[in-house]
């Protein structure tokens, strides 16, 4: 057996050498080969797809947080080689949802050991861009653009970026076409989910599964100051959007039209602002290793 670690050392500002060394003891026990890949920023698709070219890996473990996830699916998608998540990014929202351990040692050894794989769905976003846990458009992304051009993370300066859009926060008209169908939406945000939860654990709608073919889109209404506070704070149960009385669409394929153009933000990224998307879902895009502990496998 061969694996392949795909390592951004940035992610979650977490030092990754000291998980790595106590990775390579336990695989040189048991004689398992390994190569690191070690994500740059710099062409790094491009790179990792020639690495897998190169060392052939049975398995692929991907070291990081959610955006990491996502770079190594991508490169990944059309090959039949599974990957497993190491969780060691700042919220890990898909090794959450997807039941993975949150020790790192204990999570290599269920991608070294299990033989349960499963087809994880990715959603495509105008053809060109690539979601794999949640994305979205209006107060969320906002922060989320804040957030990711200031020099300082944590709480203070995420609660800094939260309180501004307070001040601002825009109603956005939009429609969403499912199957020649229109719907007329109104509200502070449109989630996209191939998941229930952002990674903070706020959630965003109860029936999302990243293994049902399928991705939901959640029309988060206008709210008053407090329930925005709560939102923004993560501090709400699972009854909270339930109370809130936002729309939930379940679909394959959907086109959204917005009013005037709108920031749209997938798994942490800014991708900028856009007036019509196109959102689909590719079924199964990548064999991913999982256990018995994860429910959502098998549920459909
Ligand atoms: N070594 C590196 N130096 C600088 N940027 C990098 C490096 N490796 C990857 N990146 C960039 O980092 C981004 C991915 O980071 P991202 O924050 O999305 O990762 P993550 O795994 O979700 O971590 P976190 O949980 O901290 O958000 C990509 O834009 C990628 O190009």
């Amino acid at each position: 057996m061969k694996i392949l670690f795909v390592v951004n050392p940035i992610s979650g500002d977490i030092d990754k050498e000291p998980f790595l060394s106590e990775a390579k003891t336990y695989l040189e026990t048991y004689g398992i080969g390994y190569h690191v890949f070690y994500t740059t920023g710099v062409n790094d698709l491009e790179n990792l797809k020639e690495s897998i070219k190169q060392y052939q890996p049975d398995r692929v473990a991907s070291v990081g947080g959610d955006g990491t996830t996502l770079f190594t699916s991508t490169a990944l998608m059309g090959t039949d080689i599974p990957m497993g998540i190491i969780p060691l990014g700042s919220a890990n929202g898909m090794a959450v949802e997807l039941f993975v351990d949150s020790d790192p040692m204990e999570a290599l050894k269920e991608i070294l050991l299990s033989n349960i794989t499963a087809g994880l769905d990715l959603i495509q976003v105008n053809d060109e861009h690539y979601c794999l846990h949640i994305g979205d458009i209006g107060v969320n992304a906002q922060i989320v653009k804040g957030y990711s051009s200031d020099s300082k993370r944590g709480m203070t300066t995420y609660i800094k970026y939260f309180l501004e859009q307070l001040r601002v926060t825009n109603i956005i008209d939009y429609t969403i076409e499912i199957d020649g169908d229109e719907y007329n939406e109104s509200g502070i945000m449109l989630a996209i989910c191939n998941a229930r939860k952002f990674g903070t654990g706020v959630p965003l709608n109860s029936i999302s599964n990243p293994f049902d073919g399928k991705f939901e889109l959640v029309a988060i209404p206008e709210m008053d100051f407090e329930d925005l506070i709560l939102v923004g704070l993560s501090k709400f149960d699972e009854s909270f959007l339930e109370e809130a009385d936002g729309n939930v669409y379940s679909t394959n394929k959907a086109i959204i039209r917005f009013e005037k153009p709108q920031l749209l933000q997938l798994d942490g990224e800014i991708i900028g602002d856009v007036t019509e998307i196109k959102v689909e879902i590719i079924e199964s895009a990548v064999r991913y290793i999982t256990t018995r502990k994860n429910t959502l496998v098998g549920s459909r």
